[in-house]
């Protein structure tokens, strides 16, 4: 087959490195009977991987040409190739068996990760787990704790609906051609009963608290919300946002009409 050319603007690094795909692989640890759906396989570096387990799986890619390499390299049994935008994608859509959910996975174009993250989260009832590849401060933004500098929108709204985990770095090297920054792999797991809020208000909120990030959140939510409120959700308010916690913002957002 014709070599492929990377596409910068499909975010287009391919892995290559045997041990870091075979530690994503044991970090999903798939089972023969997975409702599993990869983002972005590209050169299907770690479908292959997961298909010497899986009796089958679905993909979403985006890159016409990919696609056709995927569709002649494997049978329509083994591999559902979905043709089109991740971001617009309808991951309900994906047949699931009785009593499973799915699993999602991928190595991610960096340039749509947050948008991506937050399309996937209007899916989480549906979804067991999904194990990503980003840019390590990606990962580190989500996973961070309140007090933390790289604490922020990303964090507050990803952990309302997830449990997170940062479980190992990659360095550039392990892919073609290498990334400009280190990557990490996250494990994401829907919480089973997120804090009980409108996520369009807590995501308005959070925008609003973290867009002026020097401010002391009294100041930040002016026009929003009064000082007493701020007191009431037991945030004191001359903290700074990134020192409130998730719980704070729901019980504040709960406080909007
Ligand atoms: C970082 S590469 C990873 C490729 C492969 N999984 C690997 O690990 O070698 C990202 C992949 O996502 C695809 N992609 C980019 N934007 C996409 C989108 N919006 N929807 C679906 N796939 C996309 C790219 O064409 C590419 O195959």
């Amino acid at each position: 087959m014709k070599q492929h050319v990377a596409r910068k603007r499909f975010g287009q690094n391919f892995l290559h490195d045997q041990n870091v795909l075979s530690s994503i692989t044991e970090s999903i640890d798939p089972a023969p009977g997975d409702s599993m759906v990869e983002i972005g396989p590209g050169l299907a570096a770690m479908t292959d991987q997961l298909l010497r387990t899986l009796k089958h799986m679905h993909v979403v890619e985006l890159d016409r040409d990919l696609v056709a390499r995927l569709e002649k390299a494997y049978p329509p049994n083994k591999l559902t190739v979905h043709s089109g935008d991740a971001l617009k994608f309808d991951f309900s859509t994906i047949p699931v068996a009785e009593g499973q959910k799915l699993r999602i996975v991928g190595n991610l174009p960096y340039n749509i990760s947050s948008p991506l993250l937050f399309h996937l989260a209007t899916f989480a009832p549906l979804v067991q787990d999904q194990h990503f590849m980003l840019q390590k401060e990606v990962v580190e933004r989500m996973v961070a704790e309140p007090g933390s500098k790289v604490y922020g929108r990303l964090s507050v709204m990803l952990q309302w609906r997830y449990d997170m985990s940062l479980l190992f770095v990659v360095p550039p090297e392990a892919f073609d051609p290498p990334p400009r920054v280190d990557s990490a792999i996250i494990r994401m797991i829907p919480v089973a009963k997120p804090l009980e809020c409108d996520g369009e208000k807590l995501e308005a909120v959070v925008l609003k608290a973290f867009s002026q990030r020097r401010k002391v959140i009294r100041n930040c939510l002016a026009g929003m919300f009064t000082e007493e409120q701020i007191i009431a959700a037991g945030i004191n308010p001359t903290d700074r946002p990134e020192a409130v916690g998730l719980a704070q913002y729901v019980a504040l957002t709960n406080l909007l009409k």
